[in-house]
């Protein structure tokens, strides 16, 4: 049996015991479509909709667009024990299907109220049809399924909401951008500025200056589309930004105490954990502020999201490293061009670098141990390559080999991050060393560090789209009273991804994976692996994936 209710009614609804119905249906302000602005209405908090163990509820948009349906799972049970909101959310479902939920504000504070979205109203997007995203919508962390396997783990699909659960003159969002630059940063300020401004009228947006630190040590900067309008043409961040400085609680005092209601906080895996801890603290505190991350990172090595906003840009800038190395090598007997590039932990700026070039004879990463003399050695393939070719290039990430390196380095940065060191201008010794007193062989060998050439530069055509997408997606979601979540690309669709799957790993290269052979097939570089370490040894089976990403499962292996 079905129950139509008035909104009012919520509340009696938790003080009868219901026993046959399982569905309600509540028809909100019947005048709503005629006095949009006006309207107000309550939903019941998620803390109230679990006294009937709830499974499900949103609107009934085929039947009645101004109908909310609430589904139960055990009809009349009444269950006074309340969820574990600090747990990961996890919905499950027919056929395997897992959804690794967000979470949202009305987890933790009761009776929120919400709002038809301004989106409506727009005449860009009222015409779209079905522009606001189903409740159900999900996106698959793997698409390559087999006939009888699990439907596997999802995400919520990022996008516009129907009901909001912020007034637009109610908000005050701030932006903070923390870790090394990367290119599109100011794009994706530019693109929460304006799209907090024309799609939902928001007019109070503030910029933390220069990271975490910021919030509590420094005056907030006021953006509006005016003052953003450009930025989106110039490196770095207007904002500033900087490493360590992460105090929880100061942080928060002052979101606090600045009446800041949206926390959009662009930033690496570093970043990402940082958001977390605050979105935990927000939580315990009760505040009605919604966290929202911006993955931002040039060296790829964030998990679950198919790539990091400027990570093309930084592979394309690689690029003019790579050719001026070629073509030094190129001009001169045994000539060999070494280029490093950014890689701390994580191989993939390298490797696309490499792929992409088609001129790398040999490309080292952290992920992929290498060694010098000896069979199947780094030097031997030079000599081979140079007595087959007449000059090679060398490309090696930053992080690679550092373990060869005779002091290894104890130092780290402000964040924590281990300190490098110079594995490049080593390696370039190296070789120097090897051909002249052991193989009495003159070699001409040019080294370029490119740096911080790579991200200090605007992003390209493609990840400018990518910025404004994630920006976005990210405005979409605080505005639903999502939080908690870290805006992301998975399989090529916008999500909305829980913290805490954002931060348990780091990316990394998959060198028992198809993209890694790949490359080795292009350059023909040995793979150095010693007999002694085994394929089990070089990556779990379920973090392989077809575009040497980890913990999406590559099919091989199933
Ligand atoms: N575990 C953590 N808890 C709280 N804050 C953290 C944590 N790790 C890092 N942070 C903070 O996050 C900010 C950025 O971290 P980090 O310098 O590691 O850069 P990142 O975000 O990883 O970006 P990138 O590696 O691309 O430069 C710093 O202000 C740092 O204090
Ligand atoms: O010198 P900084 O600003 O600490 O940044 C260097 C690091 O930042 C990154 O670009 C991103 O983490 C790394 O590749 C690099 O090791
Ligand atoms: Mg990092």
């Amino acid at each position: 049996m079905d129950f139509v209710i008035a909104p009012s009614s919520f509340s009696s609804l938790l003080n009868h015991n219901y026993n046959k119905n399982n569905i309600f249906y509540c028809c909100y302000n019947n005048t709503f479509n005629q006095n949009k602005n006006k309207s107000r209405f309550s939903v019941p908090s998620t803390a109230a909709l679990t006294k009937f163990n709830t499974v499900a509820f949103g609107y009934d948009y085929r039947r009645n667009p101004c109908c909310l349906r609430i589904a139960c799972s055990r009809p009349g049970v009444m269950d006074s024990s309340k969820p574990d909101i600090s747990k990961p959310k996890i919905v499950t479902g027919p056929g395997g299907y897992v959804l690794e939920d967000v979470p949202h504000l009305s987890d933790y504070i009761p009776d929120l109220s919400c709002y038809p979205n301004p989106l409506q109203d727009n005449p860009a997007y009222s015409v779209v049809k079905q522009y606001f995203v189903h409740v159900d919508d999900t996106v698959p962390q793997k698409i390559v399924v087999h006939k009888d396997s699990p439907r596997g783990i999802h995400f919520r699909r990022a996008g516009p909401r129907q009901r909001v659960y912020f007034e637009s003159d109610e908000v005050h969002a701030c932006i903070v951008t923390c870790g090394g630059l990367c290119p599109g940063l100011n794009t994706v300020i530019r693109e929460i500025v304006c799209g907090l401004y024309h799609m939902y009228g928001v007019k109070k947006v503030s910029g933390i200056d220069g990271g975490y630190r910021g919030f509590y040590a420094k005056n907030t900067v006021h953006l509006d589309p005016k003052a953003v309008n450009n930025i989106h043409k110039r490196g770095g961040t207007i904002l500033g930004t900087s490493r360590g400085g992460h105090d929880t609680s100061k942080i928060v005092d002052s979101i606090q105490d600045r009446g800041i209601n949206q926390v959009y906080i662009i930033g690496g895996d570093g970043t990402q954990r940082g958001a977390s801890v605050i979105f935990e603290e927000i939580r315990k505190r009760g505040l009605k502020v919604s966290v929202a991350g911006i993955p931002k990172t040039i060296d790829n090595d964030i998990p679950v999201i198919d790539k990091s906003f400027g990570f093309d840009t930084a592979v394309e800038e690689a690029q003019r490293a790579i050719n001026a190395a070629h073509v030094e090598a190129d001009s001169i007997d045994n000539g060999i061009g070494v280029v490093k590039l950014m890689g701390r932990y994580s191989g993939f700026i390298a490797m696309n670098a490499t792929l992409a070039s088609r001129d790398v004879d040999c490309c080292l990463i952290p992920e992929s141990p290498f060694y010098l003399e000896g069979g199947g050695g780094l030097f031997e393939y030079i000599e081979r390559r140079l007595k087959e070719n007449g000059h090679m290039v060398i490309v090696i990430a930053e992080g690679a080999g550092q373990e060869l390196l005779s002091e290894s380095m104890t130092q780290k940065d402000a964040s924590g991050n281990k300190l490098l060191k110079d594995v490049g201008l080593w390696i370039s010794q190296r070789i120097k060393d090897y051909f002249s007193k052991q193989r009495k062989m003159h070699i001409n060998l040019k080294y370029i560090d490119p740096t911080y050439m790579i991200r200090a530069i605007p992003s390209n055509a493609s990840d400018n789209v990518y910025c404004t997408l994630l920006a976005q997606s990210a405005v979409h979601g605080a505005m639903a009273g999502y939080t908690g979540f870290t805006s992301g690309l998975v399989n090529g669709r916008q999500t909305y991804i829980p913290f805490n799957r954002i931060i348990e790993k780091q990316n990394k290269v998959v060198i028992t994976d198809r993209m890694w052979a790949r490359l080795l097939s292009s350059t023909n570089q040995p793979t150095f692996w010693s007999p002694k370490v085994s394929i089990a040894d070089k990556g779990s089976e379920d973090e392989l994936s077809d575009n040497g990403i980890c913990g999406q499962e590559d099919p091989r292996f199933n």
